[in-house]
């Protein structure tokens, strides 16, 4: 890898450099026309300072990331301020609106850039939408021999779009195939890559300038030119070098005025697996939503570079490393997709503004019938899939913008490939598409030149709103609000802190409080257990209390039974001594006299059953016993 032009300075940043002339790119693509040899002997080093490289979480480019890159601010392992090209103002702007690019590239046959153009960004205001702006074209590949030819080709009579058609030859025995297909361009074998890249890329890597995102694909059956025509030889550099120096050139052209940074990544997909190119590491990429709906591949390496030779020499060291392979129709088949991006950073001192695109250059592999290799099968099943999912959401795409069923994006199948996950964007509307479809005219591909062209026709009627790529900027009321709504950030961080603070020292009371509770809950628990058992001893002491009445009870009753006998003793004793009592008074009616002496008298109340006991109180009434005779008060008339 040449350092030689850039200048490293002594803090091995890349300093500011001049584009100047355009080398070369001979000594830098060393593939032979019509082979596309690998050649592992590339050291695959990036390490150099003319290459600064960092590993982006994403293959976006966000408002804020370029912004920090003209600010100054570091970008972890990005490169630092001063990496950016810097260039004297201009004296005067030539502000030219993007969308008449549309016209030169569709109705003129545009020239490559010439490094004497100025084209400007559309200074503070929004670029305007380019409108339907997908650009068709064919291309077909040379063939040994012309015999059998079914095709022919040329310019519509009359039409105001200038467009080309292509046609079969009605002497096909297939009246499918005898159809006329129109497009943009349809380049003959004697095409060559320049003049397919004047009229068909180079108004994208124009508009990709000014701040629209562009794609540029090819697509066509095996072996029919699509990596010949996206990379090229030395001797024919292709679309991808060609629109590297385009770029580059204008780079060149308005460095006096704006300063630019370019960066590139460099992805395959094989058999369904998203690899970095350029990155060592194994992590595969992932492919994921951003917040505003974009897809992000990441991690993705994206590798600065200051000239069309870097980019270059990335590619032809990843491309070393690209899955390629000899299949029946081609000794050096791209069995991957391969996807270059450009990501262009313009800032523009005078506006103030920044303003970010992206050039997405994608070499498909090719569709291909069933191979009788295993491992080629496997690869196929995979590319034709995945194509035939392109195809779909094209196709759905298409349907929707002639206000078919598919009008939501949601029935567009982007996610059952990774190709059409990672095309999202650019196939739904948000790039300006430039289509080289390949094809052979040789009679045994007519089935695949037919479902190319297909193809070709339905990619004419995606839907196209392209947008400024990137918000345009002014950079310094950026930052003012960027520093308000930091402040405002600020305030409320401080505010939830508080929340927090607070939350916390409430969910601490409530722990406190709950602790409380349990030890209370155990407490009463403790207490109605004491309780119960109190309850339990006041029940055995009740039972205790009854039988001890019942005791005492028996006992009364033996004592009344004693003393009972103990009276009816004592009156016999005294009848059997005749003592003389003194005059009784009459007893009232019912009441009998028991006892001897005064003292000791009792009176019973009789009735009919029993008699009962009086209690010596009743002796205050008692009458006088002087009017008693003995017989009435005889024991036994006074049993009990
Ligand atoms: N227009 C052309 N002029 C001269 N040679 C060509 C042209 N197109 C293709 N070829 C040659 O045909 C062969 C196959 O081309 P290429 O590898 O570009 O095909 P492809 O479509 O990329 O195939 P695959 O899909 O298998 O990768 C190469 O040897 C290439 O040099």
């Amino acid at each position: 890898m040449s350092s030689s032009t850039n200048k490293v300075g002594s803090t091995g940043l890349v300093a500011p450099r001049r584009y100047s002339t355009m080398t070369s790119l001979r000594n830098v693509t060393p593939q032979m026309k019509g082979s596309y040899p690998q050649n592992p002997s590339l050291i695959r080093n990036f390490s150099n300072p003319s290459t600064p490289m960092y590993r982006s979480n994403s293959t976006q480019l966000s408002v804020a990331e370029s912004s920090a890159l003209e600010l100054g601010v570091s970008e972890g392992t990005a490169s630092p301020p001063g990496t950016l090209d810097r260039y004297p103002r201009p004296s005067i702007l030539n502000l030219q609106d993007a969308s008449s690019y549309r016209t030169e590239s569709f109705d003129s046959a545009a020239s490559s850039f010439s490094k004497t153009d100025r084209i400007p960004s559309s200074g503070t205001g929004k670029l305007p939408l380019l409108g339907n702006d997908i650009i068709t074209s064919i291309r077909i590949r040379p063939v040994e021999t012309q015999n059998n030819n079914l095709w022919s080709h040329g310019t519509v009579l009359n039409d105001p779009y200038e467009r080309e058609y292509i046609h079969q030859d009605t002497s096909s025995n297939s009246s499918s195939l005898q159809q006329e297909y129109m497009f943009n361009h349809v380049f003959g074998v004697e095409s060559d890559n320049l003049s397919i890249y004047r009229k068909s890329v180079a108004s994208v890597v124009r508009n990709v300038f000014s701040g629209y995102n562009g794609i540029v694909f090819a697509y066509g059956m095996t072996g029919t030119g699509k990596t010949y025509s996206m990379q090229g030889t030395d001797e024919e550099p292709g679309i991808i070098p060609l629109g590297m120096r385009d770029l580059f050139n204008m780079v060149e052209s308005n460095a006096d005025s704006d300063t630019f940074q370019i960066r590139i990544s460099y992805l395959e997909i094989y058999n369904e697996r998203i690899r970095d190119l350029i990155s060592d590491s194994h992590e595969e990429p992932k492919v994921r939503e951003g917040a505003n709906g974009e897809v992000i591949v990441s991690p993705m390496t994206r590798v600065l570079v200051t000239s069309p030779e870097e980019v270059s020499q990335v590619i032809e060291q990843c491309n070393a490393i690209r899955k390629t392979a000899a299949t029946d129709y081609n000794t050096y088949s791209s069995r991957s997709h391969a996807i270059l991006q450009v990501f262009l950073i313009r800032n523009s001192e005078s506006t103030h503004t920044t303003r970010t695109s992206t050039l997405s250059l994608v070499d498909l592999a090719g569709s291909e019938r069933a191979s009788t290799d295993h491992e080629r099968r496997k690869e196929g099943a995979f590319i034709n899939k995945s194509l035939l999912t392109l195809g779909t959401v094209i196709s759905r795409l298409s349907t929707s913008l002639n206000g078919g069923a598919s009008s939501n994006n949601s029935h567009i199948p982007y996610r059952e490939s990774k190709l059409t996950r990672l095309l999202q964007q650019s196939l739904s509307g948000q790039s300006q598409i430039s289509l080289l479809a390949t094809i052979s005219i040789e009679p045994r591909h007519a089935v695949e030149t037919t479902n190319t062209l297909k193809f070709a026709m339905r990619t004419q009627n995606l839907p196209t709103e392209i947008r400024q790529a990137e918000a345009s900027t002014n950079y310094q009321a950026e930052v003012s609000s960027l520093r308000a709504a930091l402040a405002k950030s600020n305030q409320e961080l401080e505010l939830c802190t508080n929340v927090i603070k607070q939350l916390k020292s409430d969910l601490e009371e409530r722990d406190a409080y709950i602790s409380w509770l349990e030890a209370e809950k155990s407490h009463e628990s403790a207490i109605s257990r004491a309780r119960l058992r109190m309850e339990e001893l006041l029940s055995d002491r009740n039972m205790e209390i009854a039988d001890l009445k019942e005791e005492l009870s028996d006992k009364e009753k033996i004592i009344y039974a004693l003393r009972s006998s103990q009276q009816r003793r004592e009156l016999a004793e005294l009848n059997q001594s005749k003592i003389r009592f003194p005059k009784f008074r009459e007893l009232p009616k019912g009441y009998v006299l028991e006892g001897t002496g005064k003292e000791n008298m009792n009176f019973f109340e009789k009735n009919d059953q029993t008699t009962r006991y009086v209690s010596d109180q009743a002796e205050m009434d008692a009458p006088d016993v002087e009017t008693m005779s003995l017989e009435a008060i005889n024991p036994q008339t006074t049993a009990i």
